[in-house]
């Protein structure tokens, strides 16, 4: 086998995760096999374009990545490391030290090297998935003590050719490091989108951006979730001792009206949101918003990044919002701070309404 990724690698669990790895795969010309069991997800992947069904007949896979959902990683990691006993092993899956604990006396462990893309979306299953899903995001590489380091090689080339940042971490550290970046956030989206659904007739017009960026990913199907929490409940839980002391002190400071003791829990915000790297790893760099009054008619969002590029403005993020009751939409443009002015003039002098 040689040393570095070539194919064919096997799929296992064509859902956003599964069907997004193979559509990336498939641009650097890697034969892609697929397997799930639902039939339908199966054909969805391949008439995407991620790859082709697996059958008995194909060729030996290379690698194995495992796409199932976390409580099903185990049994499918075992599953691949018998019926393909030439070929390295990864999951994607969550959460990384229960899946390995369960494996762990396998007689093949040495060829499986768990990992985590650190993408994804609200939505699951094929049809939403993308072949950029990854690029620029981190991905976790967690070899155990035994992984052969052909597998980590191996493993760390598919996050790369995905345009993903491969981070190396032991699983257990993974497991904390992602209740901290990733479940905690989660639980916190959903418990303040919980006090939506109750809200009195008529608050909800109020909803601005604000709401939107922190309500976003509570809107995801419960069912992963469900499993991963129970997965890492004791890092999950830990954070939970910090924030409820936290939530203690901020509703002391509010009732006795303590401005110290309310700025200090801010900037520790403040704080938190400076400290997230920017894309691939890098530093933070200073990001400015440009807000721009979009027709609701086909084809104006095309025409206004169709402007943004004539500009010469690379556009590094983009939220779209609709004006209730009115026509109208207004488009947050995230750009470096440095291309600020350059975007507003030039939007401006091709009669777009701009915002700073
Ligand atoms: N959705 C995300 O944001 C995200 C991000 C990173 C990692 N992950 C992890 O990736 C994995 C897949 O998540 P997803 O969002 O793609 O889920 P998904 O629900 O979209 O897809 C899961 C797929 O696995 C199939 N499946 C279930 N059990 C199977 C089995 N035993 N054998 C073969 N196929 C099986 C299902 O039919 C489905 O097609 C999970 O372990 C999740 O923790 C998810
Ligand atoms: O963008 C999103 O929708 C996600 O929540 C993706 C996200 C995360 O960033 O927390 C969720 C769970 C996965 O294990 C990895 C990525």
């Amino acid at each position: 086998m040689p040393d570095h990724l070539t194919g064919p690698v096997l799929i296992v669990g064509t859902g956003l995760l599964g069907t997004s790895i193979g559509l990336a795969l498939r641009k650097h010309g890697i034969e892609v096999q697929l397997s799930d069991l639902s039939a339908d997800n199966l054909r969805t992947a391949s008439g995407l374009g991620a790859g082709t069904p697996h059958t008995p007949s194909a060729k030996e896979p290379q690698l194995v990545v495992v796409a199932v959902p976390p409580d099903h990683l185990a049994d499918a990691i075992s599953s691949a490391l018998d019926e393909h006993p030439t070929a390295w092993v990864t999951d994607i899956g969550s959460i990384k030290s229960g899946p390995l604990n369960t494996i762990a006396g396998h007689t093949s462990v040495e060829r499986y090297c768990g990992s985590h893309p650190m993408a994804g979306t609200q939505h699951s299953g094929p049809l939403t998935a993308s072949a950029t899903l990854f690029e620029g995001r981190p991905w976790a590489i967690t070899p155990h003590e035994a992984t052969n380091p052909t597998a980590t090689a191996v493993v760390t080339e598919l996050a790369e050719l995905t345009g993903a940042t491969p981070l190396r971490f032991g699983p257990e550290e993974h497991d904390r490091a992602v209740a901290r970046t990733s479940h905690l956030p989660h639980l916190m989206s959903a418990l303040v989108a919980g006090r939506l659904a109750d809200a009195p007739e008529g608050h909800l017009a109020l909803s601005g951006p604000g709401v939107r960026d922190v309500t976003r990913i509570a809107g995801t199907d419960p069912g992963m979730w469900l499993q991963i929490v129970p997965a890492n409940a004791a890092a999950i839980l830990e954070l939970i001792d910090q924030l409820g002391a936290d939530l203690a002190r901020l509703q002391a400071a509010i009732i006795a009206d303590d401005r110290d003791a309310l700025q200090q829990l801010l900037a520790n915000g403040v704080a938190g949101t400076l400290a997230i790297p920017g894309k691939h790893g890098g530093p933070v760099r200073p990001m400015s918003s440009v807000f721009v009054v979009v027709p609701d008619h086909p084809g104006e969002l095309a025409r206004l990044f169709a402007d943004a590029g004539h500009a010469g403005v690379n556009v590094e993020d983009v939220h779209i919002d609709h004006d209730p009751g009115r026509d109208l939409g207004q488009v947050e443009l995230v750009v470096d701070v440095s291309n600020e002015e350059t975007l507003v003039a030039s939007l401006t002098a091709r009669g777009w309404t701009v915002h700073q």
